[in-house]
């Protein structure tokens, strides 16, 4: 049986690793809050990988969400640091079950589905990954303030979302998705063909700052009721979204070269980023 301290220390260690960004803007929460952040991140983490890197991943989520029912019916396995802080988060804030469900679903729908039609598909994707993460974290952030709070926890999701897949065209062509929708590359005249290329063509550009438009829009919306948030998480919850945007921007500094390299915000900009909140 695992000790529940070591439970959030090994979740802590799992979020340090994996998401630098996120560790450090969450690192602004008071103590019980950023614990609670950790183990929800190692939740996603957890579904995250089976889908990423199982060997069965059919199999493994299935195997996974009878784990989470069973872990809602107090039945889990105690030597599991993910299970023992999550059950110590779902008795300390009042967790949103539905959110979790969500994700799992939205991890679900990257098993079947490797392009889309529409923008309004792609939301959809985005609602599910991420603005679920949003809705997971809100009881913890922000405790009591679901109503004002949702539309732009869920925006930021969307924000997020969308900056990740513009960040990830390359690793995710690699693995055979592509998340850009068909609708907008047709507009551009962008072609698979020229994905597969690695072109950073005139069409692409298009297609990619047409996208970080909708991101940029998502995150303006999201900050519109930051002050709604508790003292205590205002300044976590606008730091990791500026943060993350903070990757446009990366790219463009980079002329938008996404097929064979990864760009991160450097720790300094993350610092001047997170100092001036
Ligand atoms: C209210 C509120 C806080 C809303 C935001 C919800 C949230 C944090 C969503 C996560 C979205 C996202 C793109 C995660 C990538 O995680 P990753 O581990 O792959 O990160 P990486 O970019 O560091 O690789």
């Amino acid at each position: 049986m695992i000790e529940i301290k070591e439970a959030y220390n090994r979740c802590e260690e799992i979020i340090a690793a994996n998401s630098k960004s996120f560790y450090k803007a969450f690192s602004l929460l008071p103590k019980e809050k950023r614990k609670a952040v950790w183990a929800v991140y190692a939740f996603c983490r957890t579904v995250d990988d089976i889908v990423d890197e199982g060997t069965n991943p059919v199999l493994e989520l299935e195997e996974f969400k009878r784990s989470f029912q069973q872990f809602l019916a107090g039945f889990y396995d105690r030597d599991n640091a993910m299970w023992v802080a999550l059950a110590d988060v779902f008795e300390n804030f009042q967790m949103d079950e539905e959110a979790f469900h969500s994700l799992i679903k939205g991890q679900e729908m990257d098993l079947v589905i490797s392009r889309y039609e529409t923008l309004d598909d792609l939301m959809d994707y985005c609602y599910h990954v991420a603005s679920c993460v949003g809705l997971m974290l809100l009881p913890i952030l922000a405790p009591g303030k679901k109503a004002v709070l949702q539309e732009g926890a869920v925006s930021l999701g969307y924000a997020m979302q969308i900056t990740n897949i513009l960040r990830d065209i390359g690793q995710d062509l690699k693995i055979g998705r592509i998340y850009l929708p068909k609708e907008i590359m047709q507009k551009h005249g962008l072609t698979e063909i020229d994905l597969q290329q690695g072109d950073v063509n005139g069409a692409f550009v298009s297609v990619w700052e047409e996208l970080a438009g909708e991101a940029e829009r998502y995150y303006r919306h999201s900050f519109e009721t930051i002050h709604e948030y508790p003292l205590q998480s205002r300044m976590a919850v606008k730091g990791a979204g500026l943060v993350y945007r903070e990757i446009l921007s990366a790219i463009r500094d980079k002329e938008y070269m996404v097929f064979r390299e990864k760009h991160y915000v450097s720790d300094q900009s993350k610092q001047a980023i997170l100092a001036c909140l």
